[in-house]
């Protein structure tokens, strides 16, 4: 028998650290030849420019695919299964699939798609990583206790999706092989207690590992031989418990409802930027004013050849420049992902 190809699933939530952590993977893959398919929020092609513009050399535009036509977990038989037969169909196949879920891609679709006949015999989910932002997490922030939760949707029908954050973090838990606890930098000295904690909420048996922008060794991430696609049933998914409108047993692939349209995202356009630091600056209090979850994008800075990468999680922002700017067109394009009914107008006033 043909051996499969191995594919290892990142997922996480908004500015957790996935691209962070797939490109020091690239970085350090060992001699492997990895494909990406990046599942992005929004048009801009944020994390495939941020890979394909570090420089690695195993690294081409052609190993990294960007799916931006939806979530990839509501659009798997449009788009991630043709992706994929495509990507197994090359004359020289790639030694490992890593597929980068949106932050708001539940990964219990995607691991099931891999039973599709056409993928079954030819690849297999090497693991589900899910990476957590730990500060967010240790700040109550996307930490559902799922039992309260549960509780109380099951008094209160009227509260479906209220809390689509605490139910992607509890579905991204839920389906993880290994939970990458970020950016442990921030946490002073609270690593311990917070890895407990998540280790007490993960199913039994899945590593909890701490990082700092998502360094970890490549034989740690890869090979890990789960075959997730046969055990679907223990990753527990924790939306559909609400869809009390719906027949209970409507567990396919193709619905739609869960919770994405409590987001929204759209790209703003602005003049170059004269000074990186106050640029970000301004770009932070922005955030605050409107409650943005996550805003990221390239801008040009008056007089230098290089592209400015912001990248703002929550009221943090960092900037940085990445690489020559080349042909593209001066001026800025930010990717803004909040919850929905976001201030659109005021927000690309108060960028401009
Ligand atoms: N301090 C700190 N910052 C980090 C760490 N890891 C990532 N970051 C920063 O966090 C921001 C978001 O990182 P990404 O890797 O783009 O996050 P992501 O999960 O791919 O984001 P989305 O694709 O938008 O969901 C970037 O500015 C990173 O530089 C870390 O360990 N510590």
């Amino acid at each position: 028998m043909q051996s499969k190809i191995p594919a290892t699933i990142v997922t996480g939530f908004l500015g957790a650290g996935k691209t962070t952590l797939i490109r020091h993977l690239l970085q350090n893959a060992g001699g492997r030849r990895i494909a990406l398919i990046i599942n992005e929020f929004g048009d801009l092609g944020v994390d495939g420019g941020i890979l394909t513009g570090c420089g690695i050399e195993t690294c081409t535009e052609d190993d990294v695919v960007e799916l931006s036509n939806g979530c990839i977990c509501c659009t798997v038989a449009d788009d991630f299964i043709p992706t994929m037969e495509a990507l197994l169909a090359r004359p020289v196949p790639p030694d490992h699939i890593v597929i980068e879920t949106s932050g708001l891609a539940l990964p219990q679709p995607l691991v099931r798609a891999f039973n599709w006949p056409g993928l079954k015999t030819k690849v297999t989910v090497d693991g589900v990583i899910t990476v957590l932002d730990g500060p967010a997490v240790a700040a109550g922030t996307f930490a559902a206790d799922v039992a309260a939760v549960d509780a109380q949707r099951a008094q209160d029908d009227g509260l479906d999706h209220e809390t689509p954050l605490s139910e992607l973090y509890a579905d991204q838990v839920a389906c993880a092989d290994m939970i990458v606890v970020n950016k442990t930098d921030l946490l002073d000295g609270a690593t311990d207690a917070l890895l407990a904690r998540i280790r007490n909420e993960a199913r039994d048996g899945v590593q909890v590992i701490p990082a700092v922008m998502g360094a970890l060794p490549a034989d740690v991430l890869l090979g890990r031989g789960q075959g997730a696609e046969d055990d679907i049933a223990a990753r527990h998914e924790v939306h559909h418990h609400h869809h009390h409108d719906e027949d209970d047993d409507h567990h396919d692939d193709d619905h739609h409802e869960h919770g994405h349209d409590a987001f929204e995202s759209f790209v703003v356009e602005t003049p170059e930027v004269d000074d990186p630091a106050a640029f970000a600056r301004k770009l932070s209090q922005v955030i605050r004013d409107h409650g943005i979850l996550r805003l990221k994008g390239f801008a040009s800075v008056a007089g230098k050849p290089m592209r400015l990468t912001v990248q703002a999680v929550g009221p943090r922002v960092d900037h940085y420049f990445d690489r020559p700017l080349g042909s593209d067109t001066r001026g800025a394009r930010l990717v803004v992902i909040g919850q929905a009914g976001l201030d659109r107008p005021a927000i690309e006033a108060a960028l401009r």
